[in-house]
């Protein structure tokens, strides 16, 4: 499959050139970064550190869309809203794996979705997406006297809140439990905020140093609690799943899917 990265200078695109490098089948013919970035005219697997791949990074996304089967695209919701409209044009597959994309993002992204095969997913790892049905589970199994918490940790350059992840996991328990999450969600906590409103699911974001990306899902009830969680040690387990989702799409009818279709894992 021969794969177009976007971000390719991005922390996501390095550790995506050196999985597509490592993966039989899987071919890289483009490297996108923005217009303007001092990355532009580099090879992206210097860059990379893998050695030279002979793939120069640029800025115009037809010409490497045009020859190319799919893309895979950890970068901006700007430019992922962009991105997708031309890989439909091509209809070629696009792997979103770009967070912080608002309501109306989502919609234009599912309309895309019409001409081409988009997999898109908050957290691309294998175990993030099983962390999401067990929580769906327990919070179908308990009532709304186990208050429910989302807690994520990562790394001082993330620009979104909550995580793309966190949000998954809010709605995996919104849908355990049969609420809607955005009635329910409480993002920020301060000041006098009186005692926690039953059967709503909190969010809290700490932000700092190099943490990859942590998430704790906490079902408190009376004298007990349960604590379901994961911890990514690298980004490599996000770049594979990205490419494993590519591979996946690949032939595919048009449509929106999620990692819980590319995994096995969708109800
Ligand atoms: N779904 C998942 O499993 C995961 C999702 N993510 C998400 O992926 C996104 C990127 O994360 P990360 O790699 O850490 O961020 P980085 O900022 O390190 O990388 C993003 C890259 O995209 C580049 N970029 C910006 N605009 C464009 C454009 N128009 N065309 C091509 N490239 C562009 C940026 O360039 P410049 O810096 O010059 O603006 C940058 O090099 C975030 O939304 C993050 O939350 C991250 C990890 C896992
Ligand atoms: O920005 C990151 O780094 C990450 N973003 C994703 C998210 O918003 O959940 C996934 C992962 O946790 C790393």
């Amino acid at each position: 499959m021969r794969l177009v990265v976007m971000g390719a200078a991005g922390r996501m695109g390095r550790a995506l050139v050196c999985a597509i490098k490592a993966t039989p089948g899987a071919e890289l013919v483009g490297a996108l970064e923005r217009p303007g970035s001092v990355a532009l005219g580099e090879d992206v697997g210097l860059l990379s550190g893998i050695g030279r791949a002979d793939v120069a990074i640029t800025d115009d996304p037809l010409p490497l869309f045009a020859r190319a089967d799919g893309v895979i695209d950890f970068t901006t919701p700007q430019s992922t809203l962009a991105a997708a409209e031309i890989a439909a044009q091509a209809r070629i597959v696009h792997v979103i794996g770009t967070t912080g994309l608002s309501a109306s993002d989502d919609a234009a992204i599912a309309a895309a979705a019409r001409h081409a095969v988009i997999v898109k997913s908050g957290n691309m790892s294998l175990g993030v997406n099983l962390l999401v049905a067990l929580v769906r589970k327990a919070a179908r199994a308990l009532d709304a006297d186990y208050d429910i918490e989302v807690l994520e940790m990562h790394h001082r350059h993330k620009v979104d809140a909550p995580s793309g992840t966190a949000l998954m996991l809010g709605r995996a328990a919104a849908e355990g439990r049969g609420v809607d999450l955005e009635a329910a969600s409480v993002r920020v906590r301060d000041g006098h905020t009186g005692p926690r409103e039953s059967g709503s699911i909190g969010f809290a974001t700490l932000r700092g140093g190099s943490v990859v990306g942590d998430h704790q899902v906490i079902l408190a009830g009376e004298g007990e609690r349960i604590e379901l969680g994961h911890r990514a040690e690298n980004r490599d387990i996000f770049a594979r799943g990205a490419l494993k989702a590519a591979l996946w799409g690949q032939g595919r009818k048009p449509g929106l899917y999620s990692m819980a279709d590319v995994l096995g894992l969708a109800d």
